[in-house]
């Protein structure tokens, strides 16, 4: 359960921010609130015959800068304040990297490990069906998120196409999908991969060499599988812990990224892998570690834990997992924080590569996904690191300058508000 409504938690990093941005009154307000917000009932015929009626929202924080753009999560524990904060941070993320989207995010309140997979057919056709007058390949795209797979993407363009009845440039109107309809090389390790290099800057900013250092992540879906992955395979770190929903486990000597995931799909958790200890999602987070990577959920360093936060990187590959009183806390005690919406842009990145391949009908190598994809989050590191810089403030205020500012400019140009 989280300590604070997400949405407020989103307001309040705005906040704070603005003191350090020169932007109006008016459009700080408008940029508090989200600018549509959809609530939606999705019907699902259940494999025994029964009608369960679920709840679903697609939120659109903000776009000023392009169509809004962000995932689609399924989630027991998702609120419609979860949906809009990721909204919101999705404006910044797009802005933050320089992509012309703005800001946007669905959920709908879900355990997927209880439907079998026809009835997340049903599910992910029938929310479409729900939402399907306010997406669309320049209106609103979607992608996957927590617990939504490429497999869902591709249900879900092809229920779009068929109510569209092929008008439209389908593939266009959700990212994330599989590689036979659509889906670009390198969007499956993208989120990590984005956050590699973040990771890869800010040890040149420290002077670090990676090579050897101890990284410990939390979460073992996509963001953190790759993250093991990558951090281990092509920075030579050593993964000293990883974890899921139901625990985790460290090895001081190091763990094998893909013998984990063998582990994990045999015995559905990561936990009791051999030759590890097992530990709680609580105490990874406070492992003496070089990087500490959450790659899992929200506000799980807070008040209550950042003060035993020892790594000297905390890579933010999940949305929100730092609350802005940790914020402060990790801030006195030096630490280097990669703001969320800067770490984790890699996803977005690549989900706008996959559009504009399937806009042009024309795809990419996976060399040039990922060099692109370098120089996207490269610039934009440095974008944020120079501003923390030369203002000396946090870096996760100093994102904001760089995102806000990019939204605000672009809102002032249409003429929504005065300077
Ligand atoms: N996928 C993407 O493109 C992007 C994802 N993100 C963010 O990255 C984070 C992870 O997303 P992603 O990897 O895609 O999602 P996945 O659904 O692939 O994986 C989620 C992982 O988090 C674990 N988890 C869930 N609840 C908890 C918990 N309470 N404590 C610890 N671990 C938990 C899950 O455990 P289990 O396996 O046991 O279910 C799973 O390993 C999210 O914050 C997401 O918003 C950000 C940008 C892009
Ligand atoms: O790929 C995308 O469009 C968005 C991914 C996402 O939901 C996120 O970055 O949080």
């Amino acid at each position: 359960m989280v300590e604070m409504d997400p949405f407020e938690m989103a307001v309040k990093q705005l906040e704070r921010a603005a003191q350090f941005m020169d932007i109006s009154e008016e459009a700080l307000e408008w940029l508090k609130r989200p600018m549509r917000i959809l609530e939606v009932s999705v019907p699902v015929e259940m494999d025994d015959g029964s009608v369960k009626v679920f709840t679903g929202f697609r939120v659109q924080h903000n776009w000023a800068r392009g169509p809004t753009k962000g995932g689609i999560r399924w989630h027991p524990e998702e609120t419609l304040s979860t949906v809009k904060a990721l909204a919101t941070w999705m404006t910044w993320k797009c802005a933050v990297v320089d992509i012309p989207y703005g800001g946007g995010k669905g959920g709908i309140i879900v355990n997927p490990k209880e439907l079998s997979t026809r009835e997340k057919e049903r599910l992910a056709r029938s929310y479409i069906r729900a939402v399907y007058d306010i997406i669309g390949p320049y209106t609103d795209i979607p992608a996957p998120d927590v617990y939504t797979t490429p497999q869902i993407m591709g249900w879900m363009m092809d229920e779009y196409e068929a109510i569209a009845r092929r008008k439209n440039p389908a593939f266009g109107v959700i990212t994330g999908k599989p590689l036979s309809i659509g889906g670009s090389l390198g969007r499956g390790d993208a989120t990590a991969k984005g956050a590699s290099y973040t990771v890869r800057e800010a040890a040149k900013a420290l002077g670090m060499d990676l090579k050897g250092k101890t990284i410990a992540i939390q979460g073992y879906g996509n963001a953190g599988y790759y993250m093991a992955k990558i951090m281990s395979e092509e920075y030579g770190m050593k993964v000293v812990a990883v974890s899921d929903s139901r625990g985790g486990i460290y090895n001081p000597d190091g763990i094998n990224a893909d013998e984990v995931l063998k582990w994990k799909k045999e015995h559905g958790s990561v936990k009791d892998f051999p030759g590890a200890t097992n530990i709680t999602n609580e105490e990874l987070l406070e492992l003496d570690v070089d990087v500490l990577a959450p790659a899992a959920i929200e506000e799980v360093i807070t008040e209550k834990n950042a003060d035993n936060i020892k790594a000297k990187i905390v890579a933010e590959v999940a949305n929100g997992p730092v609350t802005p009183e940790a914020d402060e806390i990790l801030k006195e005690k030096g630490i280097l924080q990669i703001p969320d919406f800067l770490c984790n842009a890699g996803g977005v990145t690549v989900s706008y590569f996959e559009w504009v391949q399937n806009i042009n009908g024309y795809y990419w190598t996976l060399e040039e996904v990922y060099e692109r994809l370098d120089k996207k989050m490269t610039k934009a590191f440095w974008d944020v690191y120079n501003t923390h810089k030369e203002k000396n403030i946090h870096m996760r205020d100093a994102a904001y300058v760089v995102a806000v500012q990019r939204v605000y400019q672009a809102m002032l140009d249409r003429g929504w508000v005065k300077k």
